[in-house]
C-alpha cells in the first residue's frame, strides 16, 4: 500500500484520478488545487480531502508519492518541493519549460534519494509500444525515416488559459509537440540536429509546428504537431515509420478531445511481395498503465526505464531547441 497526494483537480488530474482507482495498494490521500470552485467539484466527485497549500497537506498526511499534474510552468518549482520532503514523484509531461528546470528536477530527485518518473504517455501506449516492438525486431529492416503527428483544437478548459501563452505552458511546440518528440527518440535514438517551421497563435504562442531531426545513425524524424485545428476536427494522431524493408502505418482519431478515446485502427505493416498486415495493438488506458507501471517500480524497489528524468530531459531539448529554431530560422546542434 502506497498513500498519494495528488495536486492539481483539472483535465489530466481527473484522466490520473481514474487510473490510481483501479491501480490496488494506491490510496490517494488527499490532492492540492489553489482555486475554491475547482477543488470544491473534484471533492464532491471523489471524496477526498482538500489542501490549497502543499507543505501542511505534506505535514497533516502520511504520503509516499505526490504525483504533479499541474500547469508546465509549476513543475519545476512542485517537484522540488515534493523531492525535500522526501517523497516520490510521477510528474506530467512537458518535465519543465526548458532544460535547466528539468535538470535541476533531476538533480534534486537523486540529492534526496527519491524516484522521479515524467508522464510521456505514449509509452505506455498500445500502438506505439507495438511500433517500437516492431521496430526492435527488424520487422520492417533499418529504420530510415519517421513521421508522427498530433494535432486538436485549440485547449480552451484552463481558466485562466495558462496552458494559451507561451511563457506558461511553452505553446503546443512544447506541450502537444513532445509527445512525438519523444516517442522518436525512443525509435530514432540520439537526436543531434533540429530544424523547425512553426505558426504562431494571435498571441504570440508557437502553435503549430512541423519539426525535422537528425539521429546519430541518420534516421530522420519529421514531427507534426499543434493545437490550431478548426471546428470539429477531431483530436488526431499518428505516425509512418519507413525501414529498408517495409512501412509501419497507424492513424488515430478521437472525438474533439483526447479523453473521447473510441476503438482505435489497427496498425498496418506494408512489406515487399507481402499482402498488408494488420495487427490490432489496442492495450489497456495507457494513463492507467503509466501510473501502474511507476507503482510497480515504487512498491517493488525495481529501476523506472521508461519515462524517465533523462527522458523527460531529452524531450525537453529538442523541443527548445525546435523554438529557437523556429524563432531564428536555424538548424540547432544538439
Ligand atoms: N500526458 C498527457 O497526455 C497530458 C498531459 N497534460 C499535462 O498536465 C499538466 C496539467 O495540464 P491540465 O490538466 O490540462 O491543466 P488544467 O489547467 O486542466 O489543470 C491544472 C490545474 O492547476 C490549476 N492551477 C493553475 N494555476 C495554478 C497555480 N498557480 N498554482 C496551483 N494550481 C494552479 C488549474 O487551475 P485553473 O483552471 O484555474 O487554471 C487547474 O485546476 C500540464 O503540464 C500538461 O501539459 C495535460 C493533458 C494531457
Ligand atoms: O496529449 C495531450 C492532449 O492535449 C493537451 C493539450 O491540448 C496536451 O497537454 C496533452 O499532452
Amino acid at each position: 500500500m502506497k498513500n498519494i497526494a495528488l495536486l492539481g483537480s483539472g483535465f489530466i488530474a481527473g484522466v490520473h484520478m481514474e487510473g490510481w482507482k483501479r491501480i490496488t495498494g494506491a490510496n490517494i490521500v488527499a490532492f492540492f488545487e489553489i482555486v475554491p470552485e475547482k477543488a470544491l467539484n473534484f471533492q464532491e466527485k471523489y471524496s477526498i480531502p482538500h489542501y490549497s497549500s502543499l507543505p501542511r497537506l505534506l505535514e497533516e498526511k502520511e504520503v509516499d508519492i505526490v504525483d504533479v499534474c499541474l500547469p508546465t510552468f509549476l513543475h519545476r518549482d512542485y517537484v522540488l518541493q515534493s523531492a525535500q520532503a522526501g517523497k516520490h514523484i510521477i510528474c506530467e509531461k512537458p518535465m519543465a519549460l526548458n532544460v535547466e528546470d528539468a535538470v535541476a528536477m533531476k538533480n534534486a530527485c537523486q540529492l534526496n534519494g527519491v524516484e522521479l518518473m515524467i508522464g510521456h504517455a505514449l509509452r505506455f501506449w498500445g500502438e506505439y509500444k507495438k511500433a517500437k516492438e516492431l521496430v526492435t525486431q527488424g520487422k520492417i529492416g533499418k529504420i530510415l525515416s519517421l513521421d508522427a503527428y498530433r494535432l486538436s483544437v485549440s485547449p480552451t478548459w484552463s481558466v485562466v488559459s495558462w496552458i494559451l501563452q507561451q511563457n506558461l505552458s511553452g505553446g503546443a511546440a512544447l506541450d502537444l509537440h513532445i509527445h512525438d518528440l519523444d516517442f522518436a527518440n525512443w525509435v530514432g535514438g540520439k537526436p543531434i540536429e533540429v530544424f523547425s517551421r512553426g505558426v504562431q497563435s494571435v498571441n504570440g504562442s508557437w502553435d503549430h509546428a512541423q519539426t525535422s531531426i537528425r539521429y546519430s545513425d541518420g534516421i530522420i524524424a519529421n514531427i507534426e504537431g499543434g493545437w490550431m485545428m478548426k471546428g470539429e476536427f477531431p483530436f488526431t494522431m499518428g505516425y509512418r515509420i519507413l525501414g529498408t524493408e517495409g512501412v509501419i502505418e497507424w492513424e488515430f482519431r478521437a472525438g474533439v478531445n483526447i479523453e473521447q478515446r473510441g476503438d482505435a485502427n489497427p496498425i498496418i505493416i506494408y512489406r515487399e511481395g507481402e499482402k498488408e498486415e494488420k495487427i490490432n495493438a489496442q492495450d489497456d488506458d495507457a494513463y492507467y498503465l503509466e501510473l501502474k507501471y511507476f507503482f510497480d517500480c515504487i512498491e517493488n524497489h525495481r529501476t523506472i526505464e521508461q519515462a524517465t528524468p533523462d527522458h523527460g530531459i531529452t524531450a525537453v531539448r529538442i523541443a527548445t531547441a525546435a523554438l529557437e529554431s523556429m524563432e531564428k530560422g536555424i538548424i540547432v546542434r544538439l
